[in-house]
């Protein structure tokens, strides 16, 4: 084989990879101006040895692939990628290109935001959502429509003049905002905080379970339209006439009429991309008129008449002074970048989070490194890259740390779990500060006039080790703490005292069990009444228990099976927190439908569809969305959709009249 074609084949065979890294996976290693980079690498080590033309070469072909795990679906119209270019030159030439295929002067453009998320094909039929498919390898995708249907910016139907059947393409985002919550949340649950919006968007739409998909604030913006016979004549008409149907799509779209005004529109949106509520990667500039669009066709991978201008990800140079280590609520290790300061994005930044020892192994990472550092959609700023020809001659690998920073007890690492841990709980102060900050933090006691520093200098003045301490502790032992006064002390006491009163499935995630989050509590509240009835409980009990896996079910029974646990239980107990159902709680729930999964459909007489769904999981019994051979009934009420019915008597599945269910539970 000679050496061209040696380069080739190992090119192509690192884009591939990094294809499966980034569509499918979710996880790429290397950035998007380096693959783009290397992409265009190949694409001019093609163009002069045509010789070793390829069909299948990631330069022809769109980078994503269809799953084993979804209805597989062909396109009626292919999606394409598109072309990148990140310079003046690179817009001007695709001009000249344009104008010399169409032998015309001046072009007009629609430009828009390049929205940073999952492509997406909706077909419309009759102003009803039918089908939702991913890009795939372009010819093919991914029916995703149950997950789809879950995200509120999806029209399940249209309003005003839409045509009867059309499809119209968009892409699955994760704003900001709604991302930086499920982080915290996470982070709160003792889990890993997800990497970007990006590949948590595309992400989500592989899940499963479309409940799952439902909680995550998922959106959908769309920017094209594909059908026979569309009544619209510019790329521009057809954005006003999708929001007129009822999509979502951003009004920051322009049209241009010169490559001037393009880059005017682009260096509008590199300087404000931050005041989006969603990442950009870029902006999209489009021929206007549909007739050229047809008349300027498609390359292998791309449309002739569209070209994404991209923005180089912010990114900073500076020099890694320390590699520190952070301990969580959980034990669970952070290692820090401490960087020299730099500006990026606006603000200086000192620290970036390095992840895990795997990142920082496969980064080869290691102080005194001049590292590059990228601020994403990421809370902090991560490193993505080191300049090795900087490195000095005398550095030394990187060798994790081997003991707590604070405890110095040896860390552990499970096997599967990219964390180190330190196992000390009950004997390292941010872990002892984190648990109580937790514990009476909004979501779960909601201690009224005490914040997370003052359970600090509580834990640093000896007054508190653990949550149970708090319910021993007096106005007069407080008073003299810095900051403290009669007043406040009494405050703190008084929000003490008050929290006796919040009920058992809050205090159940208050005591900060590893997984165990705002929902997993309530359901094992709900299942288990009492915390007796759960200490009790197997492993294997604890899985049969709906939703509960078997992470979270080792998680609780590691929890109850050590002593200062239980201990600590025993003392809450007794100063009178609530570790039960209150009888209010308890009236009207029973096991009578347990292990039966009900589908409502329909309209009820003799009470609301909620307070039917609410009574069937009172009574021990799980409310599933659609019909499948594991539902045990579908109650109907008036007007029950035919298509529910047909599958309900298809499945051989019982269908109870609103009396029929009613008597169930009498
Ligand atoms: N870092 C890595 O390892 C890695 C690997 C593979 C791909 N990538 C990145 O992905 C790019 C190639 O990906 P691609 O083909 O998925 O897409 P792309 O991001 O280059 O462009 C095409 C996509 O842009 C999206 N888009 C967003 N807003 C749009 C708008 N207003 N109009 C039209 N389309 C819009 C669409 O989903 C469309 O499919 C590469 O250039 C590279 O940067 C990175
Ligand atoms: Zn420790």
């Amino acid at each position: 084989m000679s050496n061209i074609q040696e380069k080739l084949n190992a090119l192509r065979d690192e884009l591939r990879e990094h294809n499966y890294n980034y569509y499918i996976l979710d996880n790429a290693t290397i950035s998007d101006y380096e693959f783009d980079m290397k992409l265009k690498e190949l694409q001019e080590l093609e163009a002069k040895h045509p010789e070793f033309y390829d069909p299948n070469s990631p330069t022809l072909r769109v980078g994503g692939q269809i799953t084993k795990n979804f209805n597989t679906v062909t396109h009626e119209y292919r999606m394409y990628s598109l072309d990148n270019s990140y310079s003046k030159e690179d817009l001007l030439d695709w001009e000249k290109r344009i104008h010399k295929i169409l032998g015309v002067e001046t072009v007009e453009y629609t430009c828009e935001l390049k929205y940073d998320g999952a492509s997406m094909n909706l077909t419309y039929e009759n102003g009803v959502l039918v089908r939702a498919v991913t890009r795939g390898d372009g010819f093919q995708g991914d029916e995703v429509t149950n997950n789809i249907k879950t995200i509120n910016t999806v029209p399940l139907r249209l309003k005003g003049d839409y045509p009867p059947k059309f499809d119209i393409r968009g892409e699955i985002i994760l704003p900001l905002d709604g991302f930086k919550k499920m982080n915290e949340e996470r982070v709160a649950n003792g889990e890993e905080p997800y990497m970007n919006p990006r590949n948590t968007a595309s992400g989500s739409l592989k899940l499963q379970d479309s409940s799952e998909v439902a909680k995550r604030p998922l959106e959908c913006l769309l920017y094209s339209l594909k059908g026979e016979k569309l009544p619209i004549a510019t790329q521009f008409e057809s954005l006003q006439k999708a929001r007129e149907w009822g999509f979502k799509v951003p009004s920051v779209a322009k049209v241009a009429k010169s490559v001037d005004e393009i880059l005017e529109f682009v260096n509008h949106w590199e300087n404000h991309r931050h005041e989006l509520e969603y990442e950009i990667d870029g902006v999209v500039i489009k021929v206007n008129n549909l007739q050229y669009q047809d008349e300027l066709g498609y390359t292998s991978k791309a449309p002739r008449w569209a070209m994404a201008y991209k923005f180089k990800a912010e990114q900073a140079t500076t020099i890694l002074n320390e590699i520190t280590y952070q301990v969580g609520r959980t034990g669970a290790i952070t290692p820090v970048a401490n960087l020299e300061p730099v500006l990026l994005a606006g603000t200086t930044v000192k620290r970036a989070s390095l992840h895990n020892a795997d990142q920082i192994a496969k980064l080869d990472i290691r102080e005194r490194d001049t590292v590059f550092v990228e601020k994403g959609g990421e809370i902090i700023p991560k490193i993505v890259g080191v300049n090795f020809d900087l490195r000095p001659a005398d550095s030394t690998e990187t060798v994790y740390a081997t003991h707590c920073p604070e405890c110095n007890t040896p860390l552990e690492r499970k096997e599967g779990e990219a964390q180190h841990y330190c196992p000390n709980a009950t004997g390292c102060t941010p872990q002892i500060v984190g648990r109580i900050q937790h514990f009476i933090s909004r979501k779960a006691m909601d201690i009224d006039g005490l914040g997370g520093e003052t359970v600090a200098l509580l834990v640093k003045e000896g007054l508190i080790t653990n949550y149970a301490d708090l319910y021993e502790l007096t106005k007069e032992q407080i008073i003299p703490l810095e900051r403290m006064a009669e007043k406040s002390a009494e405050n703190l006491v008084n929000g003490i005292e008050a929290s006796k009163n919040i009920p058992f499935e809050r205090v159940l995630y208050a005591l900060g069990i590893r997984y165990v989050g705002e929902t997993v509590a309530k359901k094992l509240a709900k299942h288990y009444k009492s915390i007796e009835a759960l200490i009790n409980a197997s492993s294997d009990d604890l899985v049969a228990v709906d939703e509960i896996g078997v992470k979270i079910a080792e998680s609780v029974a590691q929890f109850f099976a050590e002593d200062t646990n239980l201990q600590l239980i025993e003392r809450l107990k007794a100063h009178g927190v609530q570790l039960e159902f209150s009888a209010a709680q308890l009236e009207g729930l029973t096991d009578t439908l347990a292990g039966q999964s009900f589908v409502v459909s329909g309209v009820f007489e003799k009470v609301s569809r909620n307070e039917l769904k609410k009574l069937i999981e009172n009574n021990g019994g799980k409310v599933a969305s659609s019909i499948s051979s594991k539902t045990s009934y579908v109650v109907a009420g008036d007007k029950m959709g035919p298509s529910k019915r047909e599958k309900a008597e298809k499945l051989n599945i019982t269908i109870l009249t609103e009396d029929e269910f009613l008597s169930m539970i009498q």
